[in-house]
């Protein structure tokens, strides 16, 4: 999705060394870790340098990627790559969206955010499709204020009750289309090499390694 309409020789490439993620979320972090270690960076995460959270003032995805990213690394003087996510039903008008962490409130308690999720849907009438994508826009900027980022997604359907307790945040009521198993039920290892977060990935790494 992203990338369209720029110059793929205009895009900064990344130096092998430190990069910082810039995420509070171990389970975005653990997949983070996973995707970068095999093109040789050295990561450290924004809560080993103890970095601030900041808030996520933006209106899409990108937007508040690139000020998690422009945040770490305008404070630890390395390149930093931030991860903005989260589900969206259709049903919904694309709710949850940038808020997804924010229907978890503030213990982040995702059982409490899917059944929000899976309540909405209902109140919609039995046969309201339960169609849903996940995006992930991931931003990489670097100590100067430049940024580059790509934005992948992944289409499916949203199951009830959950199922597997695999993956974190939505992941055990999210089916990928021609898939039988939940995101929750599958193993770590086969979801980065489907999810939204692997798509942007793909692109990153095609971009910038
Ligand atoms: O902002 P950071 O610190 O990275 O951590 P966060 O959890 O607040 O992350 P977001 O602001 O991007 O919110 C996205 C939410 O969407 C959900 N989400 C994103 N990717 C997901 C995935 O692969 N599987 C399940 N849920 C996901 C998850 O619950 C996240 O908390
Ligand atoms: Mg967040």
């Amino acid at each position: 999705m992203s990338g369209e309409g720029r110059d793929p020789q205009s895009i900064r490439k990344l130096a092998p060394g430190k990069l910082v993620i810039a995420s509070h979320n171990p389970g975005k972090v653990r997949e983070i870790r996973a995707l970068l270690e095999p093109h040789g960076m050295q990561v450290v995460s924004a809560a080993e340098l103890d970095l601030p959270e900041p808030e996520e003032t933006g209106t899409t995805f990108v937007a508040n990627a690139e000020l998690k990213a422009l945040q770490a690394a305008d404070l630890s003087g390395l390149p930093a790559l931030a991860d903005d996510s989260g589900l969206c039903v259709d049903a919904l008008g694309g709710d949850p969206g940038i808020f997804s962490a924010r229907w978890a409130g503030e213990a982040k308690d995702f059982d409490l955010a899917m059944r929000l999720v899976n309540e909405q849907l209902e109140a919609k009438g039995p046969d309201t499709p339960r169609d849903a994508h996940f995006v992930c826009a991931l931003a990489l900027a670097w100590p100067d204020g430049h940024v580059e980022w790509f934005e992948g997604r992944v289409e499916g359907t949203l199951v009830w009750p959950p199922r597997g307790a695999y993956g974190f945040g939505y992941d055990a009521m999210f089916v990928r289309d021609g898939d039988e198993q939940s995101f929750g039920e599958i193993d770590p290892d086969a979801k980065h090499a489907i999810s939204h977060r692997a798509d942007a990935f793909a692109q990153l790494v095609t971009a910038v390694f």
